[in-house]
Formats: structure tokens, sequence, C-alpha cells
């Protein structure tokens, strides 16, 4: 057992997959997993092991926010021994380059956030996905093309869903930043201090500039396809 996560040692897998949504991990678990047992329900964060094509996957969520997703990646990573968190979720376009339901694979993230600046004395890290990771989501994408479009590139990852200053995304967009989510930078930077793997992939459920959003439907659909490729990824 750890803090946050009630497990008992080998119960969790050395692949997770890390939606923020406690019931979206119950909902992937129950659709993409073979012999799903829920091991944590610790405050409601609810994390489940299953079998995906003979190999063994949990589903873990994390919250919303760096401090949330932080505190789990670091029991995963440490308590559990995690190899490797693959963050499934969703994130808002910040281009119209974008559409809503398209798929975002991160390549690095920057943040607005605390946590990094804290960490690296207030200089700036570069949180990067693990590389061999992220390719192996971009063959899968590209094997078994979802319904969207797919785009490699960068995520903001905002300590704010409601901003205070929207202006000062202006600068992320114009260096070629696709979306805003609040989990990913957090997490690039903690699976490269435990030396293990991290990739992030997003659907864009709603997007800044046009304030168009997916309807439920849609969004099940989506991200179906994304889990897909993240599972491919993991266990390729
Ligand atoms: N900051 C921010 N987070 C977003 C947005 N759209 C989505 Br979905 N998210 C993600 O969804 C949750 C907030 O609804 C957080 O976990 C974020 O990662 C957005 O437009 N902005």
């Amino acid at each position: 057992m750890s803090t946050h996560i009630a497990a008992a040692p080998g119960q969790i897998a050395p692949i997770v997959l890390f939606p923020g949504d406690p019931l979206r991990a119950r909902w992937i678990a129950e659709t993409f997993l073979d012999d799903a047992e829920l091991y944590s329900e610790t405050r409601g964060m609810l994390g489940f092991t299953g079998t995906w094509e003979g190999h063994r996957v949990s589903v873990q969520g994390s919250g919303m926010g760096q401090p949330s997703m932080a505190i789990y990646a670091n029991e995963l990573f440490d308590s559990y021994g995690v190899e490797t968190i693959v963050r499934v979720g969703s994130c808002g376009a910040l281009t119209e380059k974008l559409a809503v339901r398209d798929i975002i694979i991160a390549n690095g993230a920057c943040t607005d956030s605390g946590i990094n600046r804290v960490r690296f004395n207030g200089l700036d890290y570069a949180p990067v996905a693990d590389f061999p990771l992220l390719r192996a989501a971009v063959e899968a994408s590209e094997a078994e093309p979802p319904a969207s479009a797919v785009h490699v590139g960068l995520l903001l990852s905002s300590d704010q869903f409601y901003s205070t200053r929207p202006e000062l995304t202006e600068p992320f967009v114009q260096h070629g930043v696709l979306g805003v989510e609040m989990e990913a930078a957090g997490l690039y930077t903690l699976a490269a201090y435990y030396g293990r793997r991290a990739l992030a992939i997003c659907t864009v459920s709603d997007h800044i500039i046009t304030g168009e959003e997916t309807t439920a439907q849609e969004r099940e659909q989506t991200f179906g396809d994304m889990i897909r490729i993240a599972l491919r990824a993991a266990t390729a």
C-alpha cells in the first residue's frame, strides 16, 4: 500500500494508463481489459488491473491538475515500480489548426505551474515524452488510423482551468503549442526523475478559439481510438 493507493505489492502492472477522471478509468477497464479487478478506491480515485492482448495493464485515475497527478505518479513509480505511464486525457485546442475530436500525441509539455519552478529553482526544464513510446504511438496511429486527425506537438499544462489571464497563452500558441490541459508536464518531469517512460495522448474535447465542444458520443468514440493507440504503444 502507499499513502493514496490501496493496492498490495504486485497488484499494479508495469504499464499504467492514466486518465484524469476515475470514472473514465472504470470505463477503460470495463471496455478494454479482460478480468479487470479494482485494486484501489481510496478517496474515490479508482485503479484497476487486467490484461489486454495478454499483457498485464493497469488503469489509474490521476485527478485534475499537476498536484493531484503528481501524488499518484510518484506512488506508482516509487511504491509500485511502474515502468510506463501513458496519460490518456482530454485537452482544449489552442489553434485552429486543430478541430475538436483531433488527437494530440505530446512530444513535450510547457507549463505555467509552480511545480517545476520549485523543482528547478526557477530555471526552465524541458519536460519531454519517452521517445520510443512516442514513436510507437505514432506508428500505432498510422497502422490503425483513428477517425480523427492525429497531431504530434506540444501541450501547455496549465494550473488554471478558469484562466485569469487568457492572453498569457498567446506566446505559447505563437511558438507552436497545440493544446492546453493540466497534467502532462508534471508527468514527464517525474518519469525523467525516476528513469521511467511516460507519454501523454489527449483528445481535443473543447476549442478555446472557436468555443466548439464535442458531444458525449463523439468523446466516447475518439477516446476509444486514443486508448487503442496508447495500449499498442505501451505494449510494443
Ligand atoms: N486548463 C484546461 N484544462 C482542460 C481544458 N480542456 C480540458 Br478537457 N482540460 C483538461 O480537463 C480537466 C479540466 O476539465 C483537466 O484535467 C485538464 O487536463 C481546457 O480548456 N483548459
